[in-house]
This record gives structure tokens, C-alpha cells and sequence, in this order.
């Protein structure tokens, strides 16, 4: 926060200092560059007193489509899409402000899948936006985060917003994040034979708010939505020849089509003469996640956080409400996804993938994460209008590194 000296400050109580509230914000800009698409955090945070936790007031959320890593071969046009997004921080952060806003950008999937050259291209055209932009640029401030990370600071944001991380009894939720690349799931285990059971690259332990925290996460590439499309059409990691067409029962029949993924076309359709519908879609889909993921026994039982693409189905399908979210248990994915699936016909004005997607989230978590029928999920887009995302767990440790607090 700022170190401003005011030299009537001793003359009142802090929280009655008449220019305290402004003297007091300050705020943090976090990028999340995703597998489809970039998005802008503008973090504002008020210190309301010297002996408190500075609090954090509101976010500023802006996104664009496609992610920076549809631009591998233009890193020019693709660092131009993240300048664009910046220019809303000037607008957002008071002029005399700006030299002490951090702007980080972590990307996540999307990069991980490219080669190094070409990802590194994209985040140094990136770092040089930043440098020409008013902010502060901190050291290591683009890269490409750790899967580990990505589930933490999830897991962190969620807690921190619901509450769970202040006060006396903490009753932490375990997360699931759904991306186009990869799948998170993060979760506190209470049980010692949880610990034993994990391996050890599933386990990290931190600090955060004076408590230690030691969590089970693992991040999950190419279990994302858009790489398990992949992967059900059997396209995933080849070298597609041009024209090779795709089938698959979880599409529309009679459905023909392209699509472009991480700068490749692929074409797919439906079994024209063979099976469509859940039952021969969620053996394909089956043979994805099935013994690929590790299951620990405790989850079974517990309530999760899911957003990000189950979030996104759910509202597609009127499982949830678009913008209030919802209470889920895992089978209501199966009930819509059998729904959708017998009746493509019906649901072709919606996304040729809504089959496959449903079926696949249904998969991946009973068969992929093991959770019950009756598993409760919470869907959650935004908590007191913050969005739940990595990316303020993120800010979090950047204030702390740059010892602005928290
Ligand atoms: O801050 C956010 N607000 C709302 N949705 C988000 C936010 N961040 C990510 N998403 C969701 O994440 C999903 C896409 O995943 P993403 O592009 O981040 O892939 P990745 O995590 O595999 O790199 C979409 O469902 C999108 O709605
Ligand atoms: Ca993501």
C-alpha cells in the first residue's frame, strides 16, 4: 500500500482520516492467458486501517477469444490482444497510480502445449507491452504458471471469498477447475490415509494468512474439454493428414464439419451407418479417462467447488442458472448428458459437442476422479461478485512478494 507519509495522520484515528479511503487503494492487474482466451483482473484493495489486512473492494474483468496461443505463429498480433486488455487498466487505475500497479500475465494449457520457441516468442512480446505500459513490470512478471499453482490459487480464491480462510473454524471446499487444456482438482485432505495414499508430487504444502495449508492438487493435461474432444475423436497428438475425417457416436449423425484447435484443422462428423447416443458415446469417452487419473478415496463423499466448462454446460443445459450458478449432484450431468445425447436432433441448434461434453464431464468424474452418483457440486462463476478464478489467489502473492501485504 502506498507509503505516503500524511503528516495529519496522527491527529485522527485512522478509519475517521478524512483522505484515508483514496490514500488507501491500490490495486493489482493479473492476466490469465488461458487456451481460449485472455482475460484481464483489475484487483482494487482498500487498507482501512494500519493494523489490518488491506480488503479487497472489487474486480474489473474483461476477456477476449481466441487465447494467445491461437496466435503461435503471429506473437506480434497476439501480445496486440493483451495491449488492448491493458488499455483498460489505464482507464481503470488513477493516473498517479500507475508506477505502483503490478501487471503479471500467467499462462496457462495453451501455452504448456506448444514448443518452447514458440510460446517463448508470444510471452516476450507480451513482456515488451508491459514494459511500454505505465505499470509496474516485476521480475518474472510473464510466464507460464505451474499446474500446481493453477489448482492452489484456485483453491485459494474460492476459500478466501467463501470465508473459509479467516477466523475460527475453517471449513475448506476443494475445487474443480475445467479448462480447455487441462483439469484441476485441489482439495485439504482431513484424513492421514489420504497423505498416505498420495503420491508425493500431489502434495504441497504453503503459507497464507499466518495458517499452513497442505494440499492434494493435480493439474491434468489434455483432460481439458477441448483436448478430451480431441482424444474422443481419436485426433489428439497425431500428425493429421490433410482431409482425414474424424467420426464419432457422441455427434449429430449426419453432422460434417471443421475445427480449428491450437493452429490445427481437423475434420469430424457422426456415424453415419454406426451407433450414436450416451450408451456407445460414454464407452468412447470411457476409453479418455479411464485409469488415468489418480482417485483419492476421500473426495467420494465431499461437497466440491466446480466452475470454468462445468459451469459453462451445466447453464448451456438449464442445469444451473446462467448468472446465479447452482447445486449440482454428479448424476444430474448424467441425466442431461443421456437427455441430449438420444435426442441430438433436438439440440442441434446448440453446439454439435454438447453431447460429447456432458458425457465426458460425466466421465471424468465418476470414472476419471471417482465421485459418487451423489456427489454435490456447487457451481460457481462468481462469489460477492468476484470472479473464481486462480488469478486473485495469484494477486495474492504477488502483493506479498512485492510487500504490498497479504
Ligand atoms: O475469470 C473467469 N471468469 C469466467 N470464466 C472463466 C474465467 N477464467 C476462465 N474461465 C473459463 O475457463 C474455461 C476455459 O478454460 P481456459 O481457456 O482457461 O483453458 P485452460 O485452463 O486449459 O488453459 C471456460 O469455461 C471459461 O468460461
Ligand atoms: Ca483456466
Amino acid at each position: 500500500h502506498s507509503n505516503r507519509v500524511m503528516w495529519f495522520q496522527d491527529f485522527f484515528p485512522p478509519n475517521v482520516c478524512p483522505i484515508n479511503a483514496k490514500a488507501n487503494t491500490f490495486y493489482g492487474i493479473m492476466f490469465d492467458a488461458g487456451s481460449t482466451g485472455t482475460r484481464i483482473h483489475i484487483y482494487t484493495f482498500v487498507q482501512k486501517s494500519p493494523e489490518n489486512l488491506p480488503e479487497l473492494e472489487g474486480e474489473i474483468f474483461e476477456s477476449v477469444k481466441p487465447g494467445l496461443s491461437a496466435y503461435a505463429d503471429q506473437p506480434e498480433k497476439g501480445a496486440e490482444t493483451v495491449k488492448k486488455l491493458l488499455d483498460m487498466a489505464i482507464d481503470a487505475v488513477p493516473p498517479h497510480l500507475w508506477k505502483k500497479t503490478p501487471v503479471v500475465l500467467k499462462a496457462t494449457a495453451g501455452l504448456r502445449l506448444l514448443s518452447e520457441e514458440k510460446a517463448q516468442a508470444l510471452l516476450s512480446e507480451v513482456k515488451e507491452v508491459f514494459e511500454e505500459s505505465p505499470f509496474l513490470v516485476p521480475e518474472d512478471s510473464v510466464g507460464i504458471m505451474d499446474g500446481s499453482h493453477e489448482g492452489i490459487l484456485a483453491w485459494i480464491t474460492v476459500n478466501f471469498l467463501t470465508g473459509q480462510l479467516s477466523g475460527q473454524n475453517q471449513q475448506t471446499v476443494g475445487t474443480l477447475d475445467l479448462g480447455g487444456a487441462s483439469t484441476q482438482i485441489t482439495f485439504l485432505p482431513r484424513f492421514e490415509e489420504t497423505l498416505k495414499e498420495t503420491p508425493g508430487d500431489f502434495l504441497t504444502s504453503f503459507e497464507m494468512f499466518n495458517s499452513t495449508y497442505k494440499l492434494y492438487t493435480h493439474s491434468y493435461l489434455g483432460f481439458g474439454l477441448k483436448a478430451a474432444r480431441l482424444a474422443t475423436l481419436g485426433a489428439l497428438n497425431m500428425e493429421v493428414v490433410d482431409g482425414q475425417m474424424f467420426h464419432s457416436s457422441c455427434l449429430p449423425r449426419q453432422l460434417e464439419a471443421e475445427w480449428h484447435f491450437g493452429g490445427v484443422k481437423y475434420r469430424y462428423g457422426g456415424n453415419k451407418e454406426g451407433e450414436t447416443g450416451f450408451k456407445p458415446c460414454y464407452l468412447e469417452v470411457l476409453k479418455v479417462v479411464k485409469g488415468k487419473l489418480h482417485q483419492p478415496d476421500e473426495i467420494r463423499g465431499s461437497s466440491f467447488y466446480a466452475f470454468s466448462y462445468y459451469y459453462d454446460r451445466a447453464a448451456d443445459t438449464n442445469l444451473i442458472d446462467y448468472e446465479q450458478g447452482g447445486v449440482l449432484e454428479v448424476r444430474d450431468f448424467e441425466r442431461k448428458a443421456k437427455e441430449v445425447c438420444d435426442n441430438m436432433e433436438r439440440y442441434n441448434s446448440a453446439s454439435p459437442f454438447l453431447c460429447m461434453d456432458l458425457t465426458y464431464i460425466t466421465a471424468l468424474l465418476k470414472e476419471g476422479f471417482g465421485f459418487r452418483d451423489n456427489t454435490v457440486l456447487q457451481l460457481t462463476k462468481k462469489v460477492n461478485n468476484i470472479e473464481t478464478s486462480w488469478t486473485l489467489g495469484a494477486t495474492f502473492y504477488l502483493l506479498q512478494s512485492l510487500g504490498m501485504t497479504y
